[in-house]
């Protein structure tokens, strides 16, 4: 699958092992940065990576920074993007089960780096339900 992953400072240190991992399981993935712990401004980051999946360059992306607040914020300002801040696993099969949910925001200060590897590949092998949850979804984006 063809995944985005990116953040902040704050999520760096999560990125890089993620980004070894999904590589290891086969995924092709693209890390829009930050490349340092350097302190940095996640939208600058977060914007090109969610007009990359817009475009259809990626299926799914996932989004770190301390809170996870910020980079889905960013994230949920696109048009085509569905990104959903997830702390358990119930959580993160649920975001796209009912919410066909693309991207995945992850808090890494404060869920361990085993919970966010776990978090990210539930919410990439879990398919959205479609049925009742279809309309919900095609209501979300306003012109
Ligand atoms: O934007 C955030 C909050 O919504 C992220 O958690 C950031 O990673 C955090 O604000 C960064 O904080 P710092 O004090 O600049 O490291």
């Amino acid at each position: 699958m063809k995944i985005a992953i990116g953040g902040d400072h704050a999520g760096f240190e999560y990125k890089q092992k993620l980004v070894k991992k999904l590589e290891e399981l086969g995924h092709d993935v693209k890390d829009f940065g930050p490349f340092s712990t350097e302190s940095v401004d996640y939208p600058d980051y977060v914007h090109p990576l969610s007009t990359a999946i817009e475009k259809g360059d990626f299926k799914l992306g996932v989004v770190i920074c301390g809170s996870g607040n910020g980079v889905a914020i960013t994230a949920n300002k696109h048009q085509g993007i569905r990104a959903a801040l997830c702390w358990n696993e119930d959580l993160a099969a649920l975001a796209r089960q009912h919410n066909n949910a693309n991207v995945i925001a992850l808090p890494a200060r404060f869920i361990s780096y085993e919970l966010a590897e776990k978090l990210v590949e539930i919410f990439i092998s879990t398919d959205f339900e479609g049925g009742r949850h279809l309309n919900r979804v095609n209501k979300i984006a306003c012109s």
